[in-house]
Order: structure tokens, then C-alpha cells, then sequence
């Protein structure tokens, strides 16, 4: 029988920040932990989940260093819960707690529990539901993680705090003039217990020391602030360091100050900066990869669109493409076979704002289109 709490490190950051990416390199590497793994996702369709899984899947057939371990959960699932379909920080009561009953019901098969939320929740809520009798009797939170997408705040996302230069104003326009999108990044911060600011492999030196400098203006002293790489992925002795942090953050969590209460206690409408954000599903048969991704780039020069992610079929590839698009950055690579039994279709989640789901979709049409007959 289980006599400790299970440890949780709950994962926060902006849309695109680099979240599951960190998630996916726990999963790969680190061994001897049955790892339960809860993802949320702002719209309806949950990408991060199956990258996840991708990554079980990789453990389960041997590929890499988990080898015998358990991976993730041992069990009737496999470990990974999903909550699509909106942000974790108005859902507490209704899907984050039951997943956390049944995790404790199943805590003798548990060593750690890993959260990520949607890139636009509030992580607060959340942490206070640790204080709730059921979850608190056998869970702690290890650690509030706070990722931070390096170049998006190098390029002026939180300009308004920092010395405005014309041009990084310029290169993230529509974030600078959004109080709400602001306050919800400082929120993530004021959370935290340990910032990654990632993507360091983008910045250069001056870079970095801008976004250190903000970044800590706006943690107290005792929060560390951590640059990561995509090498992190492959250290297991780092990342097995993020998940050992005994922070308890849930006892402190009450006292931390944020926008979104103090909105609260001046009687504001409920609001949050997901409320200014829509997210549309885009779906289509097998597509012609180059031709999906000009006209995906095309789209995010054009709309306010934060982040676009799924999968591709490409004609004759035996293996799926994951799409990845952050900004106006975008990304593709193959990350696994399309099993036997499995459709072989096109699916991407875009989030933005005003978004016109009909426009994108035909836009996006003209790579199924493109595919040989
Ligand atoms: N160059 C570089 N790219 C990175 C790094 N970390 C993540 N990325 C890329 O950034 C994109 C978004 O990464 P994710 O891990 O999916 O971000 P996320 O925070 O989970 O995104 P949401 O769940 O949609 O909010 C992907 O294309 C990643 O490959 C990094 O350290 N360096």
C-alpha cells in the first residue's frame, strides 16, 4: 500500500510554448516511474494525447531507452487521460477531479503524475483543487512548471513591459495590444515554481539576456529560471531532475496573487483570455505535404492565427506527418507508422482569433487537391 503522496508536476505555458514537447521527453526517457499522464487541450480535437501516445507506443515496441519499464501507466489504459474540448481552469470541477479520483483509486500503480494544460488556461485553479479532501490525502503538486516560448518573448510578446522597440512591436503586433493575452502569460509566471524558457537554440546571446532580464522581473528570487533545447529531450538525468522539485505548491498557492482574481474581486465579468480565442478543426483525406504547408504558411501570414497543429496523410508515406505551426513558424516531421486499421486522413487544430473555418478549410483543400490520382 502506498504510504506517500503521488507527486504531480503540473506543466503551464503559452499556446506553442513547447509543453509537450517536454512531456514527450519524460515519457521517452525517464525509467523506473509509472508515469500517468493528463493532457488538456483548448479545442475539440486532442493532438497532444496521440503525440503522446506516439511516444508510448515508441516504449512499448523497445524503441529506445525506457526498455522494460512500464510505460506510462501499467494497466487496464494506457495512462494518458485526455480533457479536450476547453481550458482545465473552468473544467476543475467537472473533468480534472473525476480523472484525479480515479488516479488516486489507482495510486498503488502510480509514481508521478504529469498535467499540461491548455497553452491558455490559468494554472491556479487547478493547483487549488490539490487542496480538495480526495485529491489532497494522496497528491501533492511537485512542481508548477512554467515553459516559456523564448523567441515569441525575444520578438516583443510582452512588450508592453519591456523597452518597446519599434520593431519587435512590429513582429508580434496583435499579442502587444492584448491586456488579456499579457495577463495571462504574467499569471503562468506568477505560479511558477521553476520557468524553462525554451527554444534557447533560437536566440542569440542578446536575446537570451532580454528574456532572462523579463522573465526575472516578473518571478520572485527563489523561482529558477532554466534555458531549454531540443537536446533536453535526449538528457534523462535533467529531466529526471524537473520531476523531483517537492515544492508542494498547492499549501502556497492561495496566497499568489494574479490578474484574473483580482479582475474577480472588482466584481469583472468572468473573463478569459480564452474567451477571445477560437479554435476550428480542419479535416481532409490524404494531401500533398508541400502543398498543404505553403498554403498552411500562407494562412498564418494572413490570419490571426497563434498555432496550428495535427497530422497528415501524404500519399504513399507509410508514416504519419505531425504539422506544427507557432507564429508564423512552421514545422513538419514524420513521427509514426499509420497503424493498419487506421483512416488515413488529414486533421489540424488551428487556434486564433476571428478565425473563418469555411476560408481555411477551402484554402487548405487545395493540397487534397494537389495529391497524384
Ligand atoms: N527549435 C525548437 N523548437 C522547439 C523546442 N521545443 C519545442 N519546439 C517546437 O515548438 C513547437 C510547439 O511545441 P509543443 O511542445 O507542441 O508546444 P505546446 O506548448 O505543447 O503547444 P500547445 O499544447 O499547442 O500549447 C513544435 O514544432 C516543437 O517541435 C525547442 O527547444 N527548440
Amino acid at each position: 500500500m502506498r504510504l506517500n503522496k503521488i507527486p504531480a508536476t503540473v506543466v503551464t505555458g503559452f499556446l506553442g510554448s513547447g509543453k509537450t514537447t517536454l512531456l514527450a521527453g519524460i515519457l521517452r526517457q525517464i525509467t523506473g516511474k509509472r508515469i500517468a499522464v493528463i493532457v488538456n487541450e483548448f479545442g475539440e480535437q486532442d493532438i497532444d494525447s496521440s503525440l503522446l501516445r506516439g511516444c508510448a507506443l515508441a516504449c512499448d515496441e523497445g524503441g529506445d531507452a525506457r526498455g522494460e519499464e512500464a510505460c506510462p501507466v501499467a494497466g487496464e489504459d494506457d495512462g494518458i487521460y485526455e480533457l479536450a474540448n476547453g481550458c482545465i481552469c473552468c473544467t476543475v470541477e467537472e473533468e480534472f477531479l473525476p480523472v484525479m479520483k480515479t488516479l488516486v483509486a489507482r495510486r498503488d500503480d502510480i509514481d508521478h503524475i504529469l498535467i499540461e494544460t491548455s497553452g491558455l488556461a490559468l494554472p491556479k485553479p487547478l493547483v487549488q483543487a490539490f487542496n480538495w479532501p480526495e485529491v489532497r490525502q494522496h497528491c501533492t503538486v511537485d512542481a508548477i512548471i512554467t515553459v516559456v516560448d523564448g523567441p515569441a518573448v525575444a520578438a516583443g510578446r510582452y512588450a508592453s513591459d519591456v523597452d518597446k522597440v519599434e520593431a519587435q512591436r512590429r513582429a508580434d503586433d496583435s499579442l502587444d495590444h492584448d491586456p488579456s493575452l499579457r495577463e495571462l502569460l504574467d499569471d503562468q509566471l506568477s505560479a511558477a515554481d521553476l520557468v524553462l524558457v525554451s527554444k534557447s537554440d533560437l536566440l542569440s546571446p542578446d536575446e537570451k539576456a532580454r528574456v532572462e532580464a523579463l522573465v526575472t522581473r516578473k518571478v520572485p528570487s527563489s523561482v529558477k529560471t532554466l534555458f531549454i533545447d531540443p537536446g533536453l529531450a535526449d538528457d534523462a538525468a535533467r529531466l529526471e531532475a524537473l520531476m523531483g522539485i517537492g515544492a508542494a505548491s498547492e499549501e502556497g498557492i492561495d496566497r499568489i496573487d494574479n490578474h484574473h482574481d483580482r479582475h474577480h474581486a472588482e466584481g469583472a465579468h468572468h473573463d478569459h483570455a480564452h474567451d477571445h480565442f477560437d479554435a476550428c478543426v480542419i479535416r481532409l483525406g490524404e494531401v500533398e505535404g508541400e502543398v498543404l504547408e505553403a498554403r498552411l504558411g500562407e494562412l498564418l501570414k494572413v490570419h490571426e492565427i497563434y498555432r496550428a497543429k495535427g497530422f497528415a496523410a501524404i500519399p504513399g508515406k507509410p508514416m504519419r506527418r505531425v504539422v506544427q505551426a507557432v507564429g508564423e513558424r512552421l514545422d513538419g516531421y514524420y513521427d509514426r507508422l499509420w497503424a493498419q486499421d487506421e483512416p488515413r486522413h488529414t486533421e489540424l487544430v488551428i487556434i486564433g482569433r476571428s478565425l473563418d473555418p469555411e476560408a481555411l478549410q477551402a484554402t487548405l483543400a487545395a493540397a487534397e487537391r494537389a495529391t497524384p490520382a
